[in-house]
């Protein structure tokens, strides 16, 4: 940590030179943001020398945990070697060669391609693009309707923001753009009603049928959607949800998309979310765990059908970015997503610590009077705080009792992230058992006092 500043005038030049993304700056100028100096494994320590433990892996992106000595040193090499090049006009570097070798070695059978972005939101434009260039190529340029879930989120570029269905996103910008629909989402605590789950998943997913019909099926190009959605809330769909979209999918040709940016490099305790929930989709979205935050990184794998589609009929894809595939990005992703396998990191989710997680998660969380929906899979997990959970009612004014608690996590020196009423944890996935059972001690410790304000009121 540089000496020279302290706290206060880190502070100032932040509230006088910098807008922050998803923040009211003058709310945030007022009291002023904490200033995070460095990371280690699952924690992070700010300028006044508080160890905070990180429950949300950065942005649900840390993947392989902070303070690894491998990826900075891959990078330095990589910088004196060949710091910048670009992949267009018919040039690649070893890097990037290397790097989609391995990609179509870990991704699930029949995707071989990817095409490189710096963001899941880039990420997000470019399947928007190839979805609607690929049925232009195919002789059905009519077919450009994509199809997105309410509070659903798939990023900030104006193509990711309509897609994602955050209304409060859609009133900045005068989005959605054209072509884009969304359905409800396949939140089985709120719409499921006496359906049991498996009822509610058929019944959640034919909501797409219908909106296919409604648009008109020779009109739509695609349905989109995430495994588990994740800035939503942690809205983990019914076993019968994924399999029954496939099918709708195929019925109608339509192609399906999973937007894997959070789910993607063991999330779920697979590779991909869609391993896990058991459906094949025809492209996905990644970002986020590709490099575990360290640089940033984006890839659309590109499954057979619409690859071959690309390739043979699709001539000139008019669409890409300066540092698509930079070498330094993708020697670090190279780095990580091999650590990611040879330390057997993924692995290790899908038999101990998710496994583990998901019991205790359960275990400390289902004993509150204001939380119920005790859900998570892998090692991404939430619950939601409920006025009555007899009842299933909801707070008040959606989001106030989610901030408050927040805001006690924090006081605790530990994050999580609230989402609306949903309160969510995504920790690196290097987490052990031992610091498992110490975060949700202080988890439990912040719910009690939680507990205690929201009894004071009434
Ligand atoms: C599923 C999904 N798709 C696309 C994006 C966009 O990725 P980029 O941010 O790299 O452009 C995301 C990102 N998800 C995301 C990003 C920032 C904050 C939060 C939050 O939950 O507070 C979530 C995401 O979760």
């Amino acid at each position: 940590m540089s000496q020279q500043h302290t706290t206060q005038d880190w502070r100032a030049m932040d509230a006088a030179h910098h807008l922050h993304p998803f923040s009211d700056t003058k709310g945030l100028n007022a009291q002023g943001a904490r200033v995070i100096t460095h990371a280690d494994g699952i924690y992070l320590w700010d300028s006044e020398g508080n160890k905070i433990t990180d429950g949300m892996a950065g942005l649900w992106c840390v993947n392989i945990g902070y303070g690894r000595k491998d990826l900075p040193e891959v990078a330095k090499r990589q910088m004196e070697e060949l710091a910048y090049y670009n992949t267009f006009f018919k040039t690649t570097h070893p890097k990037v060669a290397e790097l989609s070798a391995l990609l179509a070695s870990v991704a699930p059978d029949g995707f071989e391609h990817v095409f490189y972005t710096n963001s899941g939101s880039e990420s997000v434009d470019t399947m928007i693009r190839m979805v609607r260039h690929y049925w232009s190529s195919v002789g059905k340029p009519e077919k450009k309707v994509l199809i997105g879930r309410w509070n659903g989120y798939h990023g900030s570029t104006i193509g990711g923001a309509s897609l994602g269905g955050m209304s409060y996103m859609h009133e900045q910008g005068d989005l959605p753009i054209p072509g884009i629909a969304h359905v409800e989402q396949p939140w089985y605590y709120k719409h499921g009603k006496d359906l049991t789950p498996e009822e509610f998943g058929i019944q959640a997913a034919q909501w797409i049928e219908a909106k296919i019909l409604e648009v008109g099926a020779d009109k739509v190009a695609a349905f989109v959607g995430e495994p588990v959605q994740g800035a939503g809330g942690v809205i983990i769909p019914p076993s019968t949800y994924w399999p029954e979209v496939e099918r709708i999918c195929r019925k109608y040709d339509v192609l399906l998309v999973a937007d894997e940016v959070i789910c993607g490099f063991g999330r779920t305790g697979e590779w991909f979310g869609q391993t896990h929930f058991g459906f094949k989709p025809d492209m996905f979205t990644t970002a986020k765990g590709l490099s575990s935050g360290y640089l940033p990184i984006g890839a659309v794998f590109v499954g057979e059908r619409v690859a071959r589609g690309l390739i043979e009929e699709g001539g000139d894809f008019n669409h890409g970015f300066t540092y698509s595939g930079h070498p330094v990005c993708a020697a670090v992703a190279h780095a990580n997503v091999a650590a990611l396998r040879d330390e057997g990191i993924v692995e290790r989710v899908k038999n101990a610590t998710g496994p583990y997680m998901q019991q205790r998660w359960r275990e400390v969380f289902g004993q509150f009077a204001h939380v119920d929906d005790v859900r998570g899979v892998g090692l991404i997990q939430a619950f939601t705080l409920v006025k009555n959970k007899a009842t299933r009612e909801l707070f008040d004014n959606w989001g106030e009792a989610g901030t408050q608690c927040r805001d006690i996590f924090f006081k605790h020196n530990l994050i999580m992230r609230a989402c609306g009423d949903h309160i969510v944890c995504a920790p690196p996935l290097v987490i052990t058992k031992a610091e498992i059972d110490a975060m949700l001690e202080t988890a439990v410790a912040c719910l009690r006092e939680f507990e205690q304000l929201v009894a004071a009121r009434s």
